[in-house]
């Protein structure tokens, strides 16, 4: 794929491959549409992703694989032999696995260049699609040693296309980074929210965002976790491993004493790793300001509210909601630059809106 017009199959249209067909129609490309469930390909045609009709074989430039870790090998190589011309990548969140399964067969390799958007989110199928899911997200491409450089120059133009921000690796080096920034946090999640099944009904009344905030990707498709995990299994148990030691190690924090520094330590190393994160675009680290608006629950008042931030110029980079039961009002927590808030809280105020702390 290059700067012009190109046509693209894509094969898979969850919530990734929607996703991406729905970014590629937008950018003007030609996209056509496949899914072993045809009501899933119906469902991301009805959404504008694409169209549903096949495409000529030898007027295919790009086929995107979007199917579940076990599926990509063989639709890949499928791929491969249907459309001649084609680069073939697919966006699996695992990459050594498929390369090695690829390699077994008796295929030309050269038109393959694995690739996997590092944006996503905890629900599955084309309904959740969203055409900016992949702004300003990393998006690693991972070619191997007979990837044909025109091929590896196409996935980088896809990756541009979706307005996402291409990170070229090898495909280890890719599978040991996912263990620990996406697959480890996924697993943490998942315990945390596995717990929750034995807490009483009354206590769960009382949960906050906190919570929230840490379980929100536990509640993602089991059967596509367990073949991503399984994938990368060796990588992840390195991972879990020292995490059990820390857990540990915060264990007989806790036993020396409430107050320990052995205790205040642990939390602070929390504050450090939290810095380390890089914010959009690869950029710095970023701390952004919360700016909390009550939000009364009727309908239309969201709308109002972001309009009026629209208005005021001002750019959100998070939002989170909580709602308060009893009083039949809810929480939005607008996450903006710091230099940005005060503006912000002006214009909520103005407007008429509560605004917190
Ligand atoms: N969900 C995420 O956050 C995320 C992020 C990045 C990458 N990925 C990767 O993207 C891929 C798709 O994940 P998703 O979240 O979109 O899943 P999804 O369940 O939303 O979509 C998968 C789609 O593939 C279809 N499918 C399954 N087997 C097929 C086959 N053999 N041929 C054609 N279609 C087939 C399914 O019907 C479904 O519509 C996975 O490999 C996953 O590892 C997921
Ligand atoms: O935002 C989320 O819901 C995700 O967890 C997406 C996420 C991740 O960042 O770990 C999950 C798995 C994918 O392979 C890539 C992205």
């Amino acid at each position: 794929m290059t700067g012009e017009h190109q046509t693209v199959v894509v094969i898979g249209t969850g919530l990734i491959g929607a996703s991406l067909a729905l970014a590629l129609t937008g950018a003007g490309h030609t996209v056509h549409l496949q899914d072993r469930t045809s009501s899933h390909a119906r469902v991301a045609a009805g959404l504008g992703a694409g169209l549903l009709d096949e495409a000529d074989p030898e007027v295919v430039d790009l086929v995107v694989v979007a199917v579940p870790p076990a599926a990509i090998a063989d639709v890949v190589l499928a791929s491969l032999r249907t459309y001649p011309r084609a680069t073939v990548t697919d966006v699996g969140s695992v990459k050594a696995g498929v390369l090695g399964a690829l390699w077994e067969r008796d295929v030309d390799l050269s038109r393959y260049v694995g690739s996997h958007p590092m944006a996503g989110s905890q629900h599955s199928g084309p309904v959740t699609a969203r055409a900016d899911l992949f702004d300003g997200r990393t998006w690693v491409v991972a070619p191997h040693r007979r990837s044909r450089a025109e091929s590896v120059e196409q996935v980088l133009a896809l990756v541009r296309a979706c307005r996402a921000r291409e990170v070229v690796m090898d495909v280890d080096d890719h599978d040991a980074a996912v263990a620990r920034v996406s697959h480890l946090p996924h697993l943490m999640s998942v315990l945390m929210a596995g717990h929750l099944t034995a807490v009483p009904p009354a206590d769960l009344l009382l949960a906050g965002q906190g919570l929230r905030d840490v379980t929100r990707i536990a509640g993602s498709d089991p059967g596509l976790w367990q073949q991503i995990l399984s994938a990368n299994a060796s990588a992840v148990l390195a991972e879990l491993r020292t995490v059990s030691d820390e857990l540990a190690g915060l264990i007989s924090a806790l036993e020396s004493g409430t107050a320990s520094d052995e205790l205040h330590d642990q939390l602070a190393r929390g504050v450090a790793g939290i810095q380390r994160i890089p914010g959009k675009h690869g950029a710095a680290p970023a701390t952004y300001r919360q700016v909390v608006v009550e939000i009364p629950d009727t309908p239309g008042a969201l709308g109002r509210l972001f309009a009026e931030v629209g208005a005021a110029g001002v750019n959100v980079e998070d939002i989170a909601i909580e709602h308060d039961q009893a009083r039949e009002i809810g929480y939005l927590a607008l996450s903006v630059e710091p230099e940005q808030a005060e503006e912000l809280v002006a214009a909520m105020v103005a407007g008429g809106w509560s605004v917190g702390a």
